[in-house]
């Protein structure tokens, strides 16, 4: 009965849904649906629950800003709407676009490991692949060519931060894009959203008692409002191998990309 009565409450006059006043861009499974949920406790936010695709797809641009409107959330003034596509970040279309909806959006980048990143992008690519009874190549066979990498592997492409980050520079100033540490968010994610809840100039909402480690999703799951909700098992699958002599090629290789977007974002990671 309660959830029936509020239901049909009415909502304030100045209830509407807006724009997004923040993206997050990506990185493809660098954990963009986890930051999502964790911002999403936040009483003044409000989020796009599914993936827009709005700067990277022509036929979604082409609906107009309009369009992109009807997809968000309804929000109260003083919320701020946020939506993720992680598709976003590896498209060359999609910064002038985000730049000519809102010079001042906020933008969240979320960065993981980018072989980790890798494997996870190529074993998500097999599940839907299997799911439809089709065959895929083992990740060896996609990455490497006669022993050295294929560097025009798509889900290796994902992995260049600095090639994609470079043509967001291009259109908003480095303190517009805030760097979400992914493999911390993972391990503790508590201090990860308190800087993005600071960048964002919200006041701070998010508190340690919201989260909590689920041993059998292996884990951090999100507690709010007396309700529990872990992501789906589409996240946290186990990883498709990778022999150990190709996981060292890959990583030599990433080491010059991985190094150009430290400098880029001035400040490094630990990855592989
Ligand atoms: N709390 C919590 N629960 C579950 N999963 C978590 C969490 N925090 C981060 N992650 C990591 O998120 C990875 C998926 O990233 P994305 O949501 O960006 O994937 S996608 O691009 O939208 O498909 C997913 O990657 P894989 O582990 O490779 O599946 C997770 O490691």
């Amino acid at each position: 009965l309660r959830g029936l009565r509020a239901a049909a409450a009415p909502l304030p006059v100045n209830a509407t849904q807006r724009l997004p006043g923040a993206i997050i861009i990506g990185v493809r499974k660098g954990g963009t649906r986890a930051l999502l949920e964790m911002l999403n406790l936040h009483p003044d936010v409000e989020v796009a629950k599914a993936e827009v695709h709005f700067f990277n797809r022509d036929e979604n641009y082409r609906r107009g800003l309009s369009w992109y409107r009807a997809q968000m959330p309804v929000s109260l003034p003083g919320q701020l709407t946020v939506e993720k596509t992680p598709g976003y970040f590896a498209s060359p279309e999609a910064p002038g676009r985000a730049r000519d909806m809102d010079p001042a959006v906020q933008l969240l980048l979320i960065v993981r490991d980018p072989a980790e990143r890798l494997v996870s992008d190529y074993t998500q690519v097999l599940h839907n692949r299997r799911q439809r009874d089709k065959p895929y190549p083992p990740l060896e066979e996609l990455l490497l060519r006669n022993g050295r990498i294929d560097a025009s592997y798509k889900a290796l492409q994902r992995s260049l931060y600095h090639l994609h980050l470079g043509r967001w520079l291009a259109h908003f100033p480095r303190a517009q894009i805030h760097v979400v540490d992914g493999d911390a968010l993972i391990k503790d994610p508590f201090p990860e959203l308190l800087r993005v809840e600071r960048f964002l100039g919200l006041p701070p909402r998010i508190s340690i008692s919201n989260f909590y480690f689920n041993v059998t999703k292996g884990f951090y799951c999100l507690l709010s409002a007396g309700r529990d909700k872990c992501l789906d098992e589409s996240k946290g699958r186990p990883h498709a191998p990778i022999g150990r002599s190709a996981l060292r090629t890959l990583c030599r290789f990433l080491e010059e990309p991985n190094r150009l977007f430290f400098s880029m974002v001035g400040r490094s990671f630990a990855w592989c």
